[in-house]
């Protein structure tokens, strides 16, 4: 029997919870949000499709599940600029997450915004092994790169790193091909601005997201091996400590098997750089000392 956990029952949780049934990745789903007449609405609505196919809401079975999603508390509305701005909002969220999960299940997956500072945090908070840790965005901001290449009359499959937010890094040098620095500058400013697209129009990123991870869960569920850009607790990967960042992983039941060290070209070694070092200082939050 394989169990997918998800705290925090909205639209991005909402939407997992339904895709991983239709999908048939899980044969039990354990649901719980603090809102309980959106849970309950929830488990009805899955209840509904008639699939066959566990569904509980309670906390305890979370820290036995093969795979938990953390979807749980604020999101980004158009007047909250860039996600490093829910951090205050979303800290006591994450330690209130850490309580419940003390057994801990196998894989944790990070989506809760900021979400690699989040993702270090839990890490820290639960005090289990790092590569059972994995934040998610990577796929998304890869996927969005991938459409604004092909924009620009780039066929090539874009891979993102960096912070999941302002600092992501776009691997142009994956592509095979020259792109300028000025090109370059003005494909980065329109991802950074993807999401808030979405967010304005119908009130959050939904499909996107929900399809993706299940992606991830896939790859966690089926031991996959296959590598995703996602959010590692690093330990002098990339030159750099002290935060979780997106980087190429391979990923399999048991989260992160190994983190690939990719050649970057200049301009994106130091955009790495600039992404490790705004984490970090996020990341403080977590060890106790003042980040922001
Ligand atoms: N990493 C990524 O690529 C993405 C991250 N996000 C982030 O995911 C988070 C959730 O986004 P949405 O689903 O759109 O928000 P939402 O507001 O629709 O759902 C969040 C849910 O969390 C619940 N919640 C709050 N505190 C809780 C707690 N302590 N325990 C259980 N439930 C709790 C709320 O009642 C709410 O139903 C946000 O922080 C958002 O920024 C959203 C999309 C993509
Ligand atoms: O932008 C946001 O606030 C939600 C998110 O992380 C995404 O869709 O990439």
């Amino acid at each position: 029997m394989t169990s997918l956990a998800i705290l925090g029952a909205g639209k991005v949780g909402g939407e997992t919870a339904y895709l991983s049934a239709v999908l048939g990745l899980v044969d039990e789903i354990v649901l719980y949000d603090v809102y309980e007449p959106l849970l309950r609405a929830q488990v009805l609505d899955l209840q509904h499709t008639g699939l066959d196919l566990t569904i509980s809401t309670e906390t305890k079975r979370m820290r036995d599940a093969d795979i938990f999603v953390f979807a749980a508390g604020t999101p980004r509305t158009p007047e909250i600029r860039t996600r490093a701005d829910l951090l205050e909002a979303n800290v006591p969220v994450v330690k209130r997450c850490a309580e419940l999960l003390q057994g801990s299940p196998r894989v944790i997956v990070t989506v809760t915004n900021p979400m690699d500072a989040n993702n270090y945090g839990l890490w820290r908070s639960i005090g289990i092994d790092r590569e059972r840790c994995i934040g998610f965005g990577g796929q998304l901001d890869s996927a969005r790169f991938t459409g604004f290449l092909r924009e620009a009359g780039i066929s090539a499959q874009g891979v993102v790193l960096g912070e999941h937010g302002e600092h992501q890094v776009p691997v142009f040098s994956k592509t095979g091909l020259k792109v300028p620095v000025n090109e370059r500058e003005a494909i980065l400013e329109r991802m950074r601005g993807a999401s808030m697209e979405v967010i304005s129009g119908k009130g959050g990123t939904v499909f996107g997201p929900a399809y993706h991870i299940a992606m991830l869960a896939d790859a966690v569920i089926h031991d996959r091996r296959r590598v995703f850009p996602c959010s590692c607790v690093l330990d002098g990967e990339y030159g750099l400590s002290g935060c979780s960042l997106g980087v190429p992983a391979r990923i399999g039941r048991d989260g992160i098997i190994e983190i690939e060290e990719w050649r970057l070209d200049p301009w994106e070694s130091s955009k790495m750089a600039e992404a490790g070092a705004f984490v970090q200082q996020l990341c403080r939050k977590f060890d106790g000392k003042s980040g922001t």
